[in-house]
C-alpha cells in the first residue's frame, strides 16, 4: 500500500467519505474503570504529569507523520467530558493535521474497540488500535508498526521478550485469593513475547474479525487475538520499554518517573 499524504478532514458518525479522507487511523479504547488501579476517575482520565492520560496517548499517536485520524473510545457516560477535556488539550503543531473523533464505549475493550471501528470512513485503509492505558508509546513504535501493514502484512503487534520465567497453572483461579496453586507446565521462554499496542491491521481483516468475533464466544484480550482465530497471520515487530501500560498503581509511579525524565531532557 502506498504512503498517505492525504490532509486530514473532519469525520464522525454519518458523515459522507469526502476524496481526501484520511487513510490510516487509530482507534483509542479508553472506555475502561482501571479497576486494577484503584478507586478514582475512569484510568484514561486520570493525571499523568498533571495532565490526563488519555491526553498522552493521543498526542503520542498524532505525533507519527502517518495518522491523520483518532477515534477515542469513551467511558459510556463520559463523552462529553472526553470532548471537552480533548478540545481543551489540543495536539501540538508539529501533529499536523490530524483529526480526533470521540465514541461512546462498551462494556469490555473488544466491544469498546468495535464501536471505534464502527465510524471509520471507508477511506481509511490501515486501522491502529493502541490502549489510552499506554500513554507513552515513541511515535517510532507507532511508525513501525504503520509500515509493516504498509508493507504488506495484514496485522502487526509490537511486542517485547518475556524477562520472568512464565508458569502455566491447571485452570483460571478460582480458590481464595493466595492459595497456592498447582503448576502444570513451564513454556519455553524464549519462544514467549508481551505484547504491546499500538497493533496495526488491514482494514478489512481487523473488521471481519471483529464482525466474527461475538459469535465466536469468549473475548480476545487482544485485537491481534482475533485476527489469529481466522487464520490471517500475525506478526510481531520490536516494542518498546516505555510503551509499558498502566494497570496497576506502581505502574502510574513509573509513568510519572518516564515522563518527568523526558520532560527535563527533550523539553516534552
Ligand atoms: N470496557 C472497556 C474496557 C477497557 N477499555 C480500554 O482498554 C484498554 C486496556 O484495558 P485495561 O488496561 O485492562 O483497562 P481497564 O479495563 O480500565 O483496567 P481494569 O481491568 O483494571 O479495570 C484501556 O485503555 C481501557 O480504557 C475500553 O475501552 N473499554
Ligand atoms: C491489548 C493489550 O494491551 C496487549 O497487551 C492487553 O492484552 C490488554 O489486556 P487487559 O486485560 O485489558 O489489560
Amino acid at each position: 500500500m502506498p504512503e498517505e499524504e492525504t490532509p486530514a478532514v473532519p469525520a464522525g458518525p454519518g458523515s459522507p467519505a469526502p476524496a481526501d479522507a484520511p487513510r490510516t487511523a487509530v482507534v483509542i479504547p479508553a472506555a475502561g474503570r482501571g479497576v486494577r488501579l484503584g478507586r478514582g476517575a475512569p484510568k484514561a482520565l486520570r493525571p499523568l504529569g498533571g495532565i490526563p492520560m488519555l491526553v498522552h496517548a493521543v498526542r503520542a499517536v498524532a505525533r507519527a507523520r502517518t495518522v491523520r485520524l483518532v477515534v477515542v473510545v469513551a467511558p459510556p457516560d463520559g463523552a462529553a467530558a472526553v470532548r471537552t477535556i480533548l478540545d481543551e488539550h489540543p495536539l501540538p503543531d508539529s501533529a499536523g493535521a490530524t483529526d480526533v473523533v470521540v465514541v461512546t464505549g462498551g462494556a469490555t475493550r473488544q466491544e469498546s474497540v468495535a464501536r471505534g471501528l464502527g465510524v471509520l470512513t471507508d477511506d481509511v485503509d490501515v486501522v491502529l488500535v493502541h490502549d489510552a492505558a499506554r500513554p507513552l508509546v515513541p511515535a517510532e513504535t507507532v511508525e513501525a508498526v504503520v509500515a509493516a501493514v504498509r508493507d504488506g502484512a495484514p496485522a502487526v503487534v509490537p511486542a517485547l521478550p518475556v524477562t520472568d520465567t512464565v508458569k502455566q497453572v491447571a485452570s483460571p483461579p478460582g480458590g481464595a485469593a493466595g492459595a497456592p496453586e498447582p503448576v502444570v507446565a513451564t513454556p519455553e521462554r524464549s519462544l514467549l513475547r508481551a505484547v504491546q499496542t499500538p497493533q496495526g491491521f488491514d482494514r478489512d481483516t481487523l473488521l471481519k474479525a471483529h464482525a466474527q468475533a461475538p459469535a465466536e464466544g469468549e473475548g480476545a484480550t487482544d485485537d491481534a487475538g482475533l485476527v489469529e482465530r481466522m487464520g490471517v497471520p500475525v506478526v510481531l515487530v520490536p516494542g518498546h520499554e516505555e510503551a509499558f501500560k498502566v494497570t496497576r498503581p506502581l505502574d502510574l509511579v513509573l509513568a510519572e518517573a518516564v515522563l518527568a525524565r523526558r520532560r527535563a531532557t527533550d523539553g516534552f
